[in-house]
């Protein structure tokens, strides 16, 4: 028997309306993504990722196509299935870390002493073990994000939505948390889908990468990326790593086209 997708997207379309033209933002997005998968979804600014990103949370909906999380066996609430991590950490600053990875739980109302303990353990995994009492402003921009990660955690989604979550660090930081946010995944078994402008962090990160192009918005490509776990930065001087990475550049005419891609 074959498992259903946590994730159906199919023939997606949004418009947005505005008082002096219609704008497509996503036109004709198809995917399925398997439980436990790591979707990267790469594109030039305005190409619609955040906006998909909107429809899986619920927050918007779709114009035509079908959306589907979780099936009759798995149902999926959204307000309960899913972490957010964005590009700013947007931790609250009168609160100290461990009650910024609280929040979501007390608002869906969860038992308090299980999550703080759960929170101890997210905040060790991401390692912050040791800034559980600290303010945000104490931490630096990279441990900020790993405290807005271990609270996309703390209620135990079934999916992680990350909007260019390590968009705002330095370049070495960025690695880093790279590394993190892998190992953080392998551990978590979580299924994430994770938006960037980096074509080399898409296919550095995804078990799969969605490739979507802007002018007009529309999905160009989703491959799997045939590079083993656990990843290691070494692996982009990779042919394999180099291929795929080329893939991406000739689909968003960055690049010659004439360049030999892999098949996925
Ligand atoms: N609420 C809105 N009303 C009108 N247009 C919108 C709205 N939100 C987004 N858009 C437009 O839809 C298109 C896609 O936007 P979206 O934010 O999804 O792109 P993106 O790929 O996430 O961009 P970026 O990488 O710059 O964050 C853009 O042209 C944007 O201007």
């Amino acid at each position: 028997m074959t498992r259903e997708p946590l994730i159906r997207l199919d023939g997606v379309q949004k418009i947005y309306h505005t008082r002096e033209r219609d704008i497509l933002a996503v036109s004709d997005v198809t995917m399925d993504v398997e439980e436990g998968e790591f979707v990267s979804l790469v594109g030039p600014s305005g190409c619609g990722k955040s906006t998909i990103l909107k429809i899986l949370a619920d927050l918007i909906p779709s114009d035509s196509g079908t959306v589907q999380i979780g099936s009759a066996d798995a149902p999926f609430d959204p307000s309960r299935d899913i972490g957010m991590v964005f590009q700013q950490a947007l931790l609250l600053k009168w609160r100290r870390i461990i009650d910024n990875v609280l929040l979501p739980a007390e608002i869906i109302g969860l038992p308090m002493k299980e999550s703080r303990e759960r929170a101890y353990d997210l905040l060790s995994m991401v390692g912050l073990k040791g800034f559980e009492d600290r303010y945000p402003y104490e931490l630096s921009g990279g441990m900020q994000q790993r405290a807005a990660i271990a609270r996309a955690l703390i209620h135990d989604p079934k999916l992680i939505l990350m909007d260019e979550p390590f968009g705002a660090l330095d370049a070495l930081t960025r690695e880093k948390m790279n590394l993190e946010i892998l190992r953080i995944w392998e551990a978590s078994n979580k299924t994430i889908l994770f938006v960037t402008h980096s074509i080399q962090e898409a296919v550095f990160l995804g078990s799969h990468c969605a490739v979507l192009t802007a002018g007009p918005a529309r999905m160009a490509d989703y491959f799997k990326v045939d590079v083993p776990y656990p990843r290691k930065l070494s692996m982009k001087a990779q042919d394999s790593f180099g291929a795929y990475t080329q893939r991406i550049y000739s689909l968003l005419d960055l690049e010659d086209s004439s360049a030999a891609t892999p098949q996925g």
